[in-house]
């Protein structure tokens, strides 16, 4: 599978897969809105139940139209390409009614048939790259699915031995824009913070600063990314007296991936890494584990934040948040979609970076 196996035809607007995620949540309110926002540039063709979508869109503004296609036609006949005056919604129906705030197991398996249906677009040539609007895990683990997120189910579904969240925003001082991307990317995803330690081994963190040094350059253009990476204890773990990972695992891989040509450095203590004159010096820092590393992004970035699931043989993109059902219980328009419009302008770029690697 290539990131842009299909070819652009001149004229028409390249087509990105948009999953709505857990239905009860605002992912299909912002998917539409995103959609609809950034219509004249990509034709986001969303994934999901194209009934329930055409009713949210004529409540969000009866002015989106919403053209629904059949995932059976869509394989015989190849996907249709409109024009900007409607968004195409590719039929993933749901299992039960909706409610919205309130979760229901009945339709986690249709979630996750959005996701299968995208892997398989992008597979056969109809889109350039996945978006995902935020599903609830748990609720896909109700329904007897064991589910840790869409990182590690892209990574088994295309045979990916390992794939590596990284998330970017726009840095802010004060609540001013700086311009420069703040890149966190992750050494481990979603995983109890007792087995963190274990998960983090000299292979895995070799593959991991590989991954990033070979993304950061084929699809987002940084010749020679520099990576900061964080150690895992307080104080980098202090010369070995608060914890031994950075001295066993972490220095030595650093070394390795230095021998390599890829400009990694550290490990630093990751509470005084994140100031400006660090970041500066930096294109990705990588964290340890989620909490280490996210909580930092989402304080500098949220509502403008992109995860991006690095490593994969297909572009994938995200929001910065997950389903904010107390927001959906209150009705549309609550939720700010400025994240879903800058994970598919991320997608986006991805791809036209990896087309111009291709010329
Ligand atoms: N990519 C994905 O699919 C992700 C999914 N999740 C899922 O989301 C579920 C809920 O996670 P929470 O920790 O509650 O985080 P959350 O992001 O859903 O909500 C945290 C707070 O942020 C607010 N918020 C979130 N998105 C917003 C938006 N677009 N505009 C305005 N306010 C917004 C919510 O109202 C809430 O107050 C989790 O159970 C997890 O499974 C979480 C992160 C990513
Ligand atoms: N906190 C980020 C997150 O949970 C993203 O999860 P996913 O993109 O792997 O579903």
């Amino acid at each position: 599978m290539s990131a842009t196996s299909s070819k652009r035809r001149p004229g028409v607007r390249p087509a990105i897969a948009v999953t709505v995620g857990e239905p009860a949540g605002i992912g299909p309110e912002i998917s539409l809105r995103a959609a609809w926002a950034r219509r004249h540039e990509v034709n986001c063709v969303l994934l999901g139940d194209a009934a329930f979508l055409a009713m949210t869109a004529n409540d969000i503004d009866p002015e989106i139209k919403v053209s629904a296609l059949s995932l059976m036609a869509v394989r015989n006949g190849g996907l249709p390409h409109f024009g900007p005056d409607r968004i195409s919604v590719i039929d993933v129906p749901l299992d039960a009614h909706v409610v919205p705030g309130k979760l229901d197991k009945e339709n986690g398996r249709a979630v996750l048939a959005t996701l299968d249906a995208a892997i398989e677009g992008v597979r056969a040539g109809w889109f350039e790259a996945v978006v995902t609007a935020p599903l609830q895990k748990s609720t896909i683990n109700d329904a007897g699915v064991k589910f840790s997120g869409h990182t590690e189910y892209f990574a088994e579904k295309t045979n990916t031995p390992q794939v590596v969240m990284m998330l970017a925003g726009p840095q802010s001082l004060s609540g001013q824009l700086l311009g420069e991307q703040l890149r966190v990317a992750l050494a481990t995803t979603h995983l109890p913070l007792q087995e963190v330690s274990a998960a983090i081994t000299p292979d895995g963190l070799a593959r991991t600063l590989d991954i990033i040094h070979a993304d950061l350059r084929d699809k987002f253009g940084i010749a020679a990314p520099r990576i900061l990476v964080c150690g895992l204890n307080p104080h980098a773990g202090e010369n070995g007296y608060l914890g031994r990972e950075e001295i066993d695992t972490i220095s030595p891989a650093i070394a390795a991936a230095q021998a390599r040509g890829i400009d990694a450095r550290g490990p630093y203590p990751a509470d005084t890494l994140f100031q400006p004159k660090y970041l500066q010096a930096a294109d990705c820092v990588l964290a340890m584990y989620h909490d280490q590393g996210l909580p930092v992004l989402k304080y500098a970035t949220f509502g403008n934040g992109v995860n991006i699931t690095l490593g994969l043989p297909l572009i994938r993109t995200s929001v910065d948040h997950g389903t904010a059902l107390d927001l959906a219980a209150q009705g549309l328009g609550k939720a700010d979609c400025g994240s879903m419009e800058q994970a598919i302008g991320a997608a986006l770029a991805m791809a036209n970076h990896s087309l111009d690697n291709k010329k």
